[in-house]
């Protein structure tokens, strides 16, 4: 490593530790003031709490005791009331580097105000420019990584901290305490693990198709992908490169963005559409209100945090989604997607507060991708007037199937990887000294993912996605993309839209729209909130109280069969070189 690297280095580490010196100054001042931090809007009113109590069983109160506990923060002195407002200062900041991050354009330098909200994910999604992408994937990641490595080690320690005010070892356990289940570490592991072999095979012939557009010396045989060319600034979806993978080119089209433009829709008709196909379930709309509290488009001329949310004020009454909503079908899954927090928002709404969550935050990340799972299915997209018409056919299933692939599948060595990253340095088993070689080691073995440049400890490539800049756990999305196929197969059975026996009702066809038993069902689920475990919730849905990947597999087979058939047809070898092979040839 260079001398200057190592200046820079030692320059950061010492920053570190001045940063730490700070919060000694800190916490040697006077312990005037005792900072009494606990959450009144957790603690209910005494007919609040006969009312839960008369509502709920012995098991209710007991697990309303554990979570009253834990949303208090102690009763702090000063040390730690400043400890607390670092670690807010530095999430915040390093919020506001993210939120604020812009680049150069690779064609005119001049022009120096690309936003990641349209501007640079277009870029990553439309270009098919090697050296542009490799440009805008290393220029984001030193605008948006590189300056929050040192914040994001200072906001480890601390978070551990806080984590041994409540009781935990390390702030991992705090964050896998949202589960209640001591397995469930090892199943989404070993989850990831059942699912890699169908991975392997998208892989392998997203590679190929790459190599055919790329050329062989860019895109290697047995290799990894490099992470800029999959149309995705993370390479956690491969949908924007879908024209380069599609199956059967010369079957009907099943996309409809230009469909969406051509019939008029805005971005309020994409949310009304989605209302509409809860209200068919026999489940809520969204209140009026909805309708004039949120921000269903970026305003012009105004600078605007992008990343969509959906926000519960807990009064029962006011909910809202702030989206820069564009019209095409992309935007149309996360219309949903959103849509879903709202609805699971409308179904708990009745519940003491302390129970108005997920059933684990998995299920609420679920919902909306469950309607999402039949909305995209070209039968809806011709139901409701977006296809004109559509092949059905093995050729055309493939296509479809290998389009949801691009989203589900890729997806989830990444949905995986990002907190097994972090519990790791929660757990001090990952050390800032290499933050970044433990990094691209799990972008490589669970993802066949490598950096298109060179990436030093200088680097800090996790905070390039929004979720580890702004702190936000991830484990969850994993979680979902397993809930979601099991929550639309036990639907499915119910709209008698899927039948194991019938050839003509596989599960990727099932469309659950106007189906008012499949809507009970669900009501009934997202009704628990977190009253109860969730593998009661899932229980009482699904008739299993585990987290089972055999739903995804099931809808994928015909999928992973036709890959398996077509990679050994062009002798594409499912897989990449070992990592010590790929370390050599990088060094
Ligand atoms: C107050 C608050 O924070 N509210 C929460 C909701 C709640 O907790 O009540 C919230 O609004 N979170 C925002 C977040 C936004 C999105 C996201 O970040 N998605 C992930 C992962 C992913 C990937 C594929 C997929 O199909 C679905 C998700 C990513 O883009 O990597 C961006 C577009 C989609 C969802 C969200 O809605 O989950
Ligand atoms: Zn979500």
């Amino acid at each position: 490593m260079g001398k200057t690297r190592l200046l820079v280095l030692l320059l950061c580490l010492c920053f570190c530790t001045v940063l730490n010196e700070a919060i000694q100054q800190l916490s040697s001042g006077t312990t005037e003031g005792v900072a009494k931090a606990g959450n009144s809007s957790q603690n209910l009113t005494e007919e609040e709490a006969q009312l839960f109590l008369q509502k709920i069983d012995e098991e209710g109160a007991r697990r309303a005791n554990i979570y009253n506990h834990l949303s208090w923060s102690f009763q702090t002195n000063i040390t730690d009331y400043n400890r607390e407002k670092l670690l807010s200062s530095i999430t915040s900041n390093m919020g506001e580097t993210y939120s604020k991050g812009k680049i150069c354009d690779f064609f005119n330098s001049s022009k120096c105000d690309l936003s990641l909200e349209p501007e640079i994910e277009h870029i990553m999604k439309t270009s098919r420019n090697y050296d542009e992408l490799k440009y805008v994937w290393k220029t984001w990641r030193d605008k948006v990584g590189r300056p929050v490595r040192c914040q994001f080690s200072e906001m480890v320690e601390l978070l551990n901290e806080a984590a041994a005010y409540n009781g935990f070892e390390t702030a991992a356990d705090y964050w896998l305490f949202d589960y209640e289940s001591k397995s469930f570490e090892n199943d989404v592991e070993r989850i990831a693990k059942q699912l890699h072999p169908l991975y392997e095979q998208l892989h392998a012939y997203t590679r190929r198709k790459l190599r055919e557009i790329y050329g062989e010396d860019k895109i290697s045989k047995t290799g990894p992908i490099p992470a800029h060319v999959t149309g995705n600034m993370w390479a956690q979806s491969w949908i924007n490169i879908y024209d380069i993978l599609v199956p059967y080119p010369n079957k009907t089209s099943i996309d409809v963005s230009e469909t969406m433009v051509n019939q008029g829709y805005t971005p309020k008709i994409m949310f009304k559409k989605a209302d509409d196909f809860f209200a068919s379930l026999g489940l809520e709309r969204v209140p009026d209100s909805f309708w004039n509290n949120s921000l269903l488009e970026k305003p012009s001329g105004r600078d605007l945090v992008c990343h969509a949310n959906a926000w519960d004020f807990s009064d029962g009454k006011d909910f809202r989604i702030k989206q820069c909503t564009r019209v095409n079908q992309n935007d149309f899954s996360t219309v949903h997607h959103e849509l879903g927090h709202v609805q699971y928002y409308l179904q708990y709404k009745h519940l003491p507060h302390i129970f108005r969550r997920g059933a684990n935050p998995g299920f609420h990340e679920a919902i909306g991708d469950v309607l999402d799972l039949s909305v995209s299915t070209p039968k809806h997209l011709h139901k409701v007037g977006l296809l004109e018409t559509y092949d059905i056919d093995d050729e055309a299933d493939i296509n479809f199937l290998l389009k949801t692939a691009t989203r589900k599948v890729a997806f989830l060595p990444y949905g995986y990887l990002i907190d097994k990253y972090r519990w790791n340095i929660l757990r001090g088993l990952i050390t800032p000294q290499n933050y970044t070689k433990a990094w691209w080691k799990y972008r490589y073995e669970y993802q066949g993912i490598e950096p298109p440049v060179e990436r030093t400890e200088l680097d800090f490539d996790p905070a390039a996605k929004k979720h580890v800049s702004g702190n936000i756990r991830y484990i969850r999305y994993f979680a979902a993309h397993i809930l979601q196929f099991q929550f639309h197969k036990a639907l499915c059975l119910l709209a008698k839209e899927y039948d194991a026996n019938d050839p003509n009702k596989p599960l990727h066809r099932c469309d659950i729209y106007q189906s008012k038993e499949a809507g009970k069902a669900l009501k009934e689920m997202m009704s628990l909130g977190r009253s109860k475990h969730w593998k009661e919730a899932l229980k009482l849905l699904t008739g299993t109280d585990q987290l089972d990947a055999s739903a995804l597999r099931e809808y994928f087979l015909p999928l992973e069969n036709w890959l398996k058939a077509n990679n050994e047809e062009h002798g594409e070898i499912a897989g990449w070189d070992g990592y010590e092979t790929w370390l050599q040839k990088n060094k």
